[in-house]
């Protein structure tokens, strides 16, 4: 399940990841916003980021103007890697070497064959572990120590 959010700053894109996702079959849900009206980024990033981080879904796309606002809400979450990323390449190291679980994309920067290129990146990429395995590791035992 993948769970897909945005403010009105990449609503338009949000729509064209959406429909690339039906297009491949995969199962999402759509967190908002679902119109045009100016909304707060956080009040979207939070509700897709929980999920996420909660396991309810196992992957997140979330979009704001640049996509800067979006990881900044994402990553405050146990558990979830949100990588912003600007082309393909960046989205398929995002799933190799960071197992990313959300991927944060720019309404105002992106084109939309160049998102959708990236989504496909993330989705077929397939994380390599190994000596990967080691960096997430000191993330996660960085996140339990500032839980304490
Ligand atoms: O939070 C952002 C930047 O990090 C997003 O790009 C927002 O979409 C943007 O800030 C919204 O801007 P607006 O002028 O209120 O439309």
């Amino acid at each position: 399940m993948i769970v897909v959010g945005s403010d009105h700053g990449g609503l338009e894109l949000k729509e064209a990841v959406k429909r690339l996702l039906a297009e491949r079959g995969e199962t999402f849900e759509d967190c908002g916003t679902d119109n045009g009206n100016s909304v707060d980024y956080p009040d979207f990033g939070i509700k897709v980021a929980r999920r996420v981080s909660n396991g309810e879904a196992g992957k997140g796309i979330l979009l704001c103007g640049t996509g800067i606002g979006m990881s900044i809400v994402a990553n405050k979450f146990p558990r979830v890697r949100a990588a912003l990323a600007t082309d393909a390449f960046m989205a398929r190291m995002a799933k190799e070497h960071n197992n990313a679980n959300i991927l944060v994309l720019g309404g105002r920067v992106l084109e939309e064959a160049v998102a959708r290129e990236m989504v496909i990146a993330w989705l077929d990429g397939v994380y390599e572990g190994g000596r990967h395995q080691g960096r997430l590791d000191k993330i996660a035992a960085l996140e339990r120590e500032l839980m304490k």
